[in-house]
């Protein structure tokens, strides 16, 4: 079974006056969809970046299996860790098929010379994301939401054991947003560690089984949408009222009011 744990970490996101220090610890398993949630910079993003051994903390360490992320070479960090980042408008004219193949690149092949497992994965990732009639396309002529669907399935492409995805439903509507949350539970569902940043409430509640909720650069909550989707850590965290149900046995979150902060 992966595991990843990210331990006493430390780290000072810049010297702005809305930088933050980052504090955390926490450990994901395989199999378990987690959400990372907070507002606009409560530090999800570095977060991400620090699990995906993009950053360095200054304190702690993340340790994968029982080794530390910062021992492991390029070529295992990218063979353990897929990573989708958020911020990434494509603006050159590649087509789709060949970014998606990237996601291959990590086994040191050539997009030209493309194994049967190589194209196995991509054919699935093309498949679970529905991307099939975008792969001729030039990636500058699609819109964004198609943007945003050909990157996951580059990412799923990588059929790494851990998959950080960093706000992949920006952009995407309601029917393409909660076919991606579906995708993401089937990769945990398969033994993956997967874990994703969202601002929508309603999705996190309704697919992820387990929320981290960020405050200034800490998480304040972690458990199970229904323990950390109250009414007290919404009006502390992002000055909102909501309506939290069940419904069919989905726990359901609806925001429907600011509380001035
Ligand atoms: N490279 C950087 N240099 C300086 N400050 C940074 C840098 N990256 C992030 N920060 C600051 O660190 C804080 C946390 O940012 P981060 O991107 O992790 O937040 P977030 O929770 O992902 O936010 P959002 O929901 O807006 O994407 C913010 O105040 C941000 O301005």
């Amino acid at each position: 079974m992966i595991h990843l744990a990210a331990g006493n970490i430390l780290f000072k996101t810049g010297s702005h006056q809305a930088a933050i220090t980052l504090r955390g610890s926490c450990s994901f398993e395989g199999g378990i969809l987690t959400g990372m949630i907070g507002a606009n910079g409560a530090g999800k993003t570095t977060f991400l970046k620090i699990l995906a051994g993009l950053q360095s903390p200054e304190r702690g360490q993340v340790i994968l299996n029982d080794r530390r992320l910062a021992d492991l070479s390029p070529q295992q960090k990218a063979e353990a860790i897929a990573y989708l980042p958020q911020d990434r408008r494509i603006q050159w004219p590649v087509k789709a098929c060949d970014l998606i193949a990237l996601g291959r690149l990590r086994y040191g092949r050539s997009l030209n010379r493309l194994n049967q497992q190589d194209s196995h994965a991509i054919a699935h990732a093309v498949e679970t994301t529905k991307t099939g009639d975008l792969l001729d396309r030039s990636m500058d002529s699609l819109s964004g939401g198609e943007q945003a669907r050909i990157l996951l399935a580059r990412a799923l492409a990588v059929d790494a054991p851990i998959l950080l995805a960093d706000e992949p439903l920006a952009a995407l509507d309601p029917g393409y947003a909660m076919q991606i949350m579906e995708v993401l539970s089937q990769e945990a569902q398969k033994g993956r560690i997967v874990v994703v940043a969202l601002h929508d409430l309603t999705l996190a509640a309704r697919y992820c089984d387990r929320l981290l909720l960020w405050h200034r650069g800490e998480i304040v909550a972690d458990g199970k949408p229904e323990t950390v989707l109250t009414q007290e850590w919404l009006e502390q965290c992002y000055h909102i009222k909501a309506i939290s149900q069940n419904y069919r046995g989905h726990w359901l979150v609806t925001p429907y009011d600011r509380v001035d902060s």
